[in-house]
């Protein structure tokens, strides 16, 4: 049985940012890319500065499906000032954290069956107030989530990984690794692809921390102390993990072969390999939610914005996850 494909909410991200642009691309390329119908919930003035192509304004997002075949359909959620492409401004940070919370809203209510959102400058957010780490612990926030329950997996053609930390020092990241939190995140993550990629019997490997894994104790102890309680308390529900297994070893293809998902200590373990397997068609997907969250890997690239350089591959890789997600979800629960 299959369902019609759902509605997504897509957040436009910073508006000075390549988040529209990417967006407005996607839409250009619908039907090449098998987009499903999605409503853009951002800036008006940031997507006519990138692009001439059909904006249809809707005042109810019950409309978008309609619209969806004639123009990009867009819930404005105007910035207080005009920022350019490129120049991010205090203004641009409230419309995108403004846009995130409406198209979060959406997808809570049930109006959208997912959220995909654009990339946002945490440094921009932060300074405005915003005091979660990212959009990873606020989406998170709003659905009545803690942040320690839920994921962050990076997926691409070849390879899913999940950091363990995220966005935090990396001098704090050893004080800040527990068993527990390890455990978590694996649980968490091996929930995920049963419930969002329908794999039964799911692989995790878990990374050391250490050069070596550790080798035996000589390059470190978080290996013994931390990391393996936590693999053997996961085996110990039955769940298949491996590791701790040296990290810069557990990403050539063969190894990659062996997992369905390779759970990480800190956020460049993760997102090196990733991004530099599959940058173009990298997704950035949040496991345990009560709602399907799906961002591109990229960021705000201020350096390309308005220059119509910007790769609209991650964001369409983003949009069709979170249209399988929301669909695979929909149909086995
Ligand atoms: N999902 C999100 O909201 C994310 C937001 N960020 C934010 O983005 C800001 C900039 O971060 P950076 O580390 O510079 O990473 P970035 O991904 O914005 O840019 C890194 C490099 O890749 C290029 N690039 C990125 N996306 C591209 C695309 N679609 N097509 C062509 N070239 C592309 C950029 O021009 C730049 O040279 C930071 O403030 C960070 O917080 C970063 C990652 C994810
Ligand atoms: N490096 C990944 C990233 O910055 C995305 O974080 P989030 O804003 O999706 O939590």
């Amino acid at each position: 049985m299959s369902l019609p494909p759902p509605l997504l909410a897509v957040s436009l991200g910073d508006p000075a940012g390549i988040g529209p642009e990417v967006v407005a691309k996607a839409w250009d390329s619908r039907h090449a890319l098998g987009l499903p119908p999605f409503v853009a919930v951002g800036d008006p003035r940031s997507l006519s500065e990138v692009w001439d192509g059909p904006v249809v304004v809707l005042s109810n997002p019950a409309e978008a499906i309609d619209a969806f075949e004639h123009g990009l359909p867009l819930l404005a959620v105007p910035a207080a000032a005009a920022s350019l492409p490129g120049q991010p401004t205090t203004a641009g940070a409230h419309c995108s954290l403004d846009s995130l919370e409406l198209a979060v809203g959406l997808t809570r209510s049930g109006t959208c069956a997912g959220v995909v959102t654009g990339p946002v400058a945490k440094h921009q957010l932060y300074a405005i107030g915003f005091n979660h780490p990212g959009q990873t612990e606020f989406v998170a926030e709003r659905c009545g989530v803690s942040s320690g329950n839920v994921a962050m997996m990076l997926a691409g053609p070849t390879l899913r990984t999940v950091p363990v930390t995220t966005h935090l020092p990396l001098r704090d990241v050893p004080e800040r690794l527990t068993s527990a939190l390890i455990e978590a995140r694996g649980r968490v993550t091996l929930r995920g692809l049963q419930r969002n990629f329908g794999i039964a019997n799911p692989r995790l490997a878990v990374a050391g921390f250490n050069p070596h894994a550790g080798e035996n104790g000589a390059l470190g102890s978080e290996e013994r102390d931390v990391i393996e309680p936590a693999i053997a308390a996961l085996r110990a529900e039955g769940w298949d993990v491996t590791g701790p297994h040296p990290a810069d070893t557990m990403f050539h293809t063969a190894a990659r072969a062996r997992y369905d998902a390779a759970l990480c200590m800190y956020h460049d373990q993760a997102l090196i390999p990733l991004k530099a397997l599959h940058f173009e068609e990298g997704v950035n997907m949040t496991l345990g939610l009560p709602i399907v969250r799906t961002s591109p890997d990229h960021g705000t690239a201020f350096d390309i914005a308005g220059q119509d350089r910007a790769d609209p591959r991650a964001m369409a890789a983003a949009i069709r996850m979170a249209a399988s997600c929301a669909q695979h979800r929909a149909l086995h629960g």
